[in-house]
C-alpha cells in the first residue's frame, strides 16, 4: 500500500507530460529535420549549428562558475536564515540590548568624529556630513543616540515608549534647527553669498528644509512661532503630555522641584523616616494590613522582581509610591488641595430623643490623613501580550472577531472584542476556558455585552495592580461635589472611574466574600469615609463586631452611641433597640406629618416645627443612624429568629427614619443570608467567593466566583441588574488610627445606656416562640389554682384543645406540672409563692 501511492502519483504527471513532450518533439523534428538542443528556441542558439569544442569548454566553465556562485549564495542564505532563526529565539530583551549597544557604539564613533578635530578622510567626510545635515546642533547628535541606546537597554520592554521618544526628540530637533536657521538669515546651500558652510553654521540641511519653504512665503515672525510650535509638540510627545493636561504636568513639576523637600504632609513625621528602616515594599509599614497582602502564598516578592520600580511604584517602595501617587492625586485634583466639607456648627441644646449631647465645634479630620494610592498605569507589556493571545485564540477557532481595544482598570483589564457580521456571541463566550488557558489565568470573566457597547468584554486580572487608596477616592471631584453625610468611597471601576455611593440611598447593604477577599478593608473604608465627612450629630453608628478584633480600633469615637458590641446576644438586643428607635422616629414623623427624616430635619432646622401645645419637647434634627454588623453568621448562630426579625423590620421600614444597615458576612449561605434578609437588603457588594452557589446567594447571578480577591468586588446597587466591577478602596490601619485619634480629641463618646441592655423579654425559649403571653397566663392560672387541667386552660384562656395541650406540654417540660395521668388533672409542682420566679424564668429575665 505504501508503495502504491507514490507510483500512482508519479504516473499522473508522467502521463500528462508525455503528450506535451511528444508534441514538441514532433514539432521540432518537423521543423528542423534533426535533433536540436532542448533549450534552443532562440535564433542565436539555433544559428550555432556546430558548437566547436573551445566554445563548449567556455560554456561549461561559465556553467560551473554560475553553479558555484549559486552554491555559495545558497550557503550564505541558509546560514543567514539559520542565524535569523536563532536570533528570533533570542529573548527580545537581549535583542533590544544588542540594538542598544549598537546605538551606543554609533554614538561613541560619531562623538569621536565630530567632537574633536580628527584628521583622516573618513572622519572628515562624516564630520562634514553630520554638520551639513544637523548644522550647529551636530554636537547633540551623539548625545541623542546615547540617550536612545540608554532607553533600549534600560527599558527593553517599552517599545512603544521608545518609539514615542524618538518621534518627540526628532520633532524637537527639527523645530529648533529650523528656528536656528531662520535666526541665521535662512542661508541656502548654493547661490551668491550662500553655501554649505553657512548652512552648516546655521540649522544644517534639516533646518534649511524645514525653514526655507515657509520663509519663502511667510515673514519670519510667523515662521518662528510655527517652528516653535513643532518643538513644543516634540516636548509634549517626549513627556507624554496631552495638551489638556499641561497645567497638571506643570503643577507636578513645580511640586517635584520646590515642594518635594518640604514634605507635603508635614503632620506625619514618619514620612521622613529613612528608607532603610522600612522593609522593602512594605507599603504601609507597621500597619498590620498591607494592600494586596497575600496571606497564604507570598507572590509579592516574585512580582516585585519582575517589574521595574518604575512600573509598579506602589509595590516596591513606599516613598517613591507616595511621591508618584501624590503627584497623580494632585494632578487629578488640578493641584488644588481638596477642601473638606465645612464642619457643622455645634448643635443647639436639645432635651429629648438625644443620642448624646455635643459641646463645642467639631472639626472633621483633614483629608491629608489619607495617603494617595499609586498612579494608574496606562498600558504595560502584559496588555500587549494578552491582546496577542486573545487574537490568536480567535484565529485558531476561525472566529470572525477582533480585539478592538482594552481598558486598564486598577485590578483587571477589560479587553473588548467586536464580532464580525453573523457571528454568534456564544462562539466567543464558549471559549472562556481556551481564553483562560491562552492568557494563563483562571479568573477570566466574560461580559456579554459590555453595558452600553456592542462588544464582548473579557476581563483579565493585571499582573501589576494599581493601589486604589481611599484618600484618592474621597479627594475625587465626585466625592467632593456631594456633601451628603452618608457618602462613602467605594473604589474605582474597570474604566478607572471613581465610585462613591450614598449609604442612605442604598438604603441597606450586604457585603459578602470569602476570607481574605477584602471585606474588613471595605467595612473600614465605609466607617472611615463617614468619620472623614460627617460629624457625630450628622451620623451616629452602632458597630457590631462578634469577631472582637475587626472594629475594636473605633472604640471611643464620638459617632458611636454604644460601645462596640462584641457579644452576639447583646447584638440581637442592640438590633431590637434600633427597631425601637425606628418606631420612635416614625411616631415623630407621623405626628409632624413628614414622610422622611430629611424633611423633618429640614423643618426643625428652619424652625418650622412647633411642639404640640403643653409639650415640653424641643425638636432637634435626627442624625442618620448607621448600623454595621461585621459578621452576620455569628449573630445568626446565637439568635437566628430575633436577629432575622429585627433585620427584616429595620430593612423594611428604616429608610424613611434615616436608619441604614450594613451587614457583612464571610458565609454567604442560605442559612445565614436567609431569603427574608436577602429580599430586604437591596444593595450588594460581593467580594471573591469560592463557589458559584455563594455568588448566586449574594448577587443572584454568577460572577463573584471569578473575582481575584484583595478588594476586587462586584457592586450591585439597588435596582441595577448588572453589577459594576470595582477595586475597593484601601485604607490602612495606621491611617484609621490617626483619624480615630483625631475624632476622639474633638469629642468624647457619650454612650446611651439602654442600647445593649436586655429589654424585658430576652432569652425567651425558642420553643415558646409567640406563645409567651398565653404561657404566662396558663402558669399563673395553674399555680394559683394548683389545678393542672387542660380543659380548664381551654375554658379560661379561650384556646382550642391543641393550643391548651401545647401549653400544658411546655409547662411540663419546665417542671411546673407533672406528667399526664389520663383523664385526671396533673400534679402542680410549683407553689404559689414561687410564681414570680417562675414567671421571670419564662420571660427569660
Ligand atoms: N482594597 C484593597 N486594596 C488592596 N489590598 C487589599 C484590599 N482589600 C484587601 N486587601 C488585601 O487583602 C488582605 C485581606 O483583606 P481583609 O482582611 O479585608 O479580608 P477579609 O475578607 O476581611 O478576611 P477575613 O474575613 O478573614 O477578615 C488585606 O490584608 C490586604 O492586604
Amino acid at each position: 500500500m505504501a508503495t502504491r501511492t507514490p507510483k500512482s502519483a508519479s504516473k499522473g504527471p508522467a502521463k500528462r507530460s508525455t503528450p506535451a513532450r511528444t508534441t514538441s518533439a514532433k514539432r521540432t523534428t518537423a521543423s528542423a529535420g534533426r535533433p536540436r538542443p532542448r533549450t534552443g528556441a532562440s535564433g542565436r542558439k539555433s544559428s550555432v549549428a556546430h558548437p566547436d569544442p573551445i566554445s563548449w569548454v567556455f560554456t561549461m566553465i561559465g556553467k560551473l562558475i554560475v553553479g558555484l556562485w549559486m552554491l555559495f549564495a545558497g550557503g550564505v542564505g541558509s546560514m543567514a536564515r539559520a542565524l535569523g532563526n536563532n536570533a528570533r529565539e533570542l529573548d527580545p530583551a537581549h535583542r533590544r540590548d544588542g540594538l542598544g549597544l549598537a546605538w551606543l557604539a554609533a554614538a561613541i564613533v560619531l562623538a569621536s568624529m565630530t567632537w574633536r578635530n580628527a584628521d583622516g578622510a573618513v572622519s572628515g567626510v562624516v564630520n562634514a556630513t553630520v554638520r551639513g545635515v544637523f548644522g550647529s546642533l551636530a554636537w547633540a547628535l551623539p548625545l541623542l543616540l546615547g540617550l536612545l541606546a540608554w532607553r533600549y537597554m534600560r527599558h527593553p520592554d517599552q517599545n512603544a515608549d521608545t518609539g514615542r521618544m524618538v518621534i518627540g526628540w526628532a520633532a524637537l530637533l527639527v523645530g529648533v534647527l529650523g528656528v536656528i536657521h531662520v535666526a541665521n538669515d535662512t542661508p541656502y546651500p548654493a547661490g551668491e553669498g550662500q553655501g554649505m558652510d553657512k548652512v552648516s553654521a546655521a540649522g544644517g540641511m534639516v533646518g534649511f528644509i524645514v525653514s526655507a519653504p515657509p520663509m519663502s512665503i511667510l515673514p519670519s515672525w510667523i515662521t518662528i512661532p510655527l517652528l516653535l510650535l513643532l518643538s513644543a509638540f516634540g516636548v509634549l510627545v517626549i513627556t507624554a503630555t496631552p495638551v489638556h493636561r499641561i497645567p497638571e504636568r506643570l503643577a507636578e513639576l513645580r511640586h517635584l522641584l520646590f515642594e518635594r523637600q518640604s514634605d507635603p504632609l508635614p503632620r506625619e513625621p514618619s514620612r521622613k523616616r529613612p528608607r532603610t528602616k522600612k522593609p522593602a515594599g512594605d507599603g504601609e509599614g507597621g500597619d498590620g494590613v498591607k494592600p494586596y497582602d497575600t496571606p497564604v502564598l507570598s507572590e509579592k516578592d516574585k512580582e516585585r522582581a519582575e517589574h521595574s520600580p518604575e512600573i509598579v511604584p506602589g509595590l516596591t517602595d513606599e516613598e517613591d509610591a507616595a511621591v508618584a501617587a501624590a503627584a497623580a492625586a494632585e494632578a487629578e485634583a488640578g493641584r488644588r488641595p481638596p477642601e473638606p466639607p465645612l464642619p457643622t456648627p455645634a448643635p443647639r441644646k436639645v432635651e429629648q430623643l438625644v443620642l448624646s449631647p455635643q459641646a463645642g465645634p467639631y472639626a472633621l479630620p483633614d483629608l491629608q490623613f489619607l495617603k494617595p494610592g499609586t498612579a494608574p498605569k496606562p498600558q504595560t507589556k502584559a496588555n500587549t501580550t494578552v491582546v496577542n493571545a486573545l487574537t490568536s485564540v480567535l484565529e485558531q477557532f476561525s472566529i470572525d472577531a477582533q480585539v478592538i481595544g482594552f481598558t486598564r482598570g486598577p485590578t483587571v483589564t477589560r479587553y473588548e472584542i467586536e464580532l464580525g457580521p453573523a457571528v454568534k456571541v456564544e462562539k466567543v463566550t464558549a471559549l472562556t476556558k481556551n481564553i483562560a488557558y491562552a492568557v494563563k489565568s483562571a479568573d477570566v470573566r466574560i461580559l456579554s455585552p459590555i453595558p452600553g457597547k456592542s462588544a464582548i468584554g473579557v476581563e483579565i486580572p493585571n499582573a501589576d495592580k494599581d493601589l486604589v487608596a481611599l484618600g484618592d477616592v474621597l479627594r475625587s471631584q465626585v466625592a467632593q461635589a456631594d456633601h451628603h453625610p452618608m457618602i462613602v468611597g467605594l473604589g474605582k471601576d474597570v474604566e478607572g472611574r471613581t465610585i462613591v455611593a450614598n449609604l442612605a440611598k442604598m438604603p441597606h447593604l450586604l457585603i459578602a466574600g470569602a476570607t481574605g477577599a477584602g471585606k474588613s478593608v471595605c467595612v473600614n473604608g465605609l466607617i472611615t469615609s463617614i468619620l472623614m465627612r460627617s460629624t457625630p450629630d450628622e451620623v451616629r453608628m452602632v458597630l457590631v463586631d462578634p469577631k472582637r478584633v475587626e472594629l475594636s480600633v473605633y472604640e471611643g469615637i464620638p459617632h458611636l452611641i454604644t460601645p462596640i458590641i462584641t457579644n452576639p446576644k447583646k447584638a440581637a438586643e442592640a438590633l431590637e433597640w434600633v427597631v425601637g428607635e425606628m418606631d420612635r422616629r416614625y411616631d415623630d414623623l407621623a405626628a409632624s406629618g413628614f414622610r422622611h427624616v430629611d424633611e423633618f430635619n429640614k423643618a426643625v432646622r428652619a424652625g418650622k416645627l412647633q411642639p404640640p401645645p403643653g409639650s415640653e419637647r424641643v425638636y432637634q434634627p435626627y442624625p442618620y443612624l448607621l448600623v454595621i454588623v461585621d459578621e452576620l453568621a455569628d449573630l445568626m448562630m446565637v439568635a437566628p429568629r430575633d436577629v432575622e426579625d429585627s433585620i427584616v423590620r429595620i430593612t423594611q421600614l428604616a429608610r424613611a427614619a434615616g436608619i441604614h444597615l450594613v451587614i457583612a458576612t464571610q458565609r454567604p449561605s442560605v442559612d445565614v443570608v436567609t431569603g427574608l434578609i436577602k429580599a430586604n437588603v437591596p444593595s450588594r457588594l460581593a467580594f471573591a467567593v469560592s463557589s458559584l452557589t455563594d455568588s448566586r446567594v449574594i448577587l443572584d447571578q454568577p460572577g463573584a466566583d471569578k473575582l481575584v480577591g484583595q478588594g476586587d468586588a462586584l457592586f450591585l446597587p439597588m435596582g441595577a441588574s448588572k453589577p459594576i466591577r470595582i477595586q475597593n478602596a484601601f485604607v490602612s490601619e495606621k491611617e484609621i488610627a490617626e483619624i480615630v485619634a483625631h475624632c476622639k480629641t474633638q469629642m468624647q463618646a457619650e454612650y446611651r445606656e439602654d442600647v445593649a441592655v436586655a429589654p424585658v423579654k430576652r432569652e425567651i425559649d425558642e420553643e415558646i416562640g409567640d406563645d409567651l403571653d398565653l404561657l404566662i397566663q396558663a402558669a399563673e392560672l395553674i399555680v394559683t389554682t394548683q389545678f393542672g387541667s387542660t380543659s380548664m386552660l381551654q375554658r379560661k384562656l379561650r384556646v382550642g384543645f391543641a393550643k391548651a395541650g401545647r401549653l400544658m406540654d411546655l409547662l411540663e417540660s419546665r417542671n411546673v406540672v407533672g406528667p399526664s395521668e389520663g383523664s385526671k388533672a396533673r400534679e402542680v409542682l410549683v407553689k404559689p409563692d414561687d410564681l414570680p420566679g417562675l414567671l421571670a424564668d419564662l420571660r427569660g429575665e
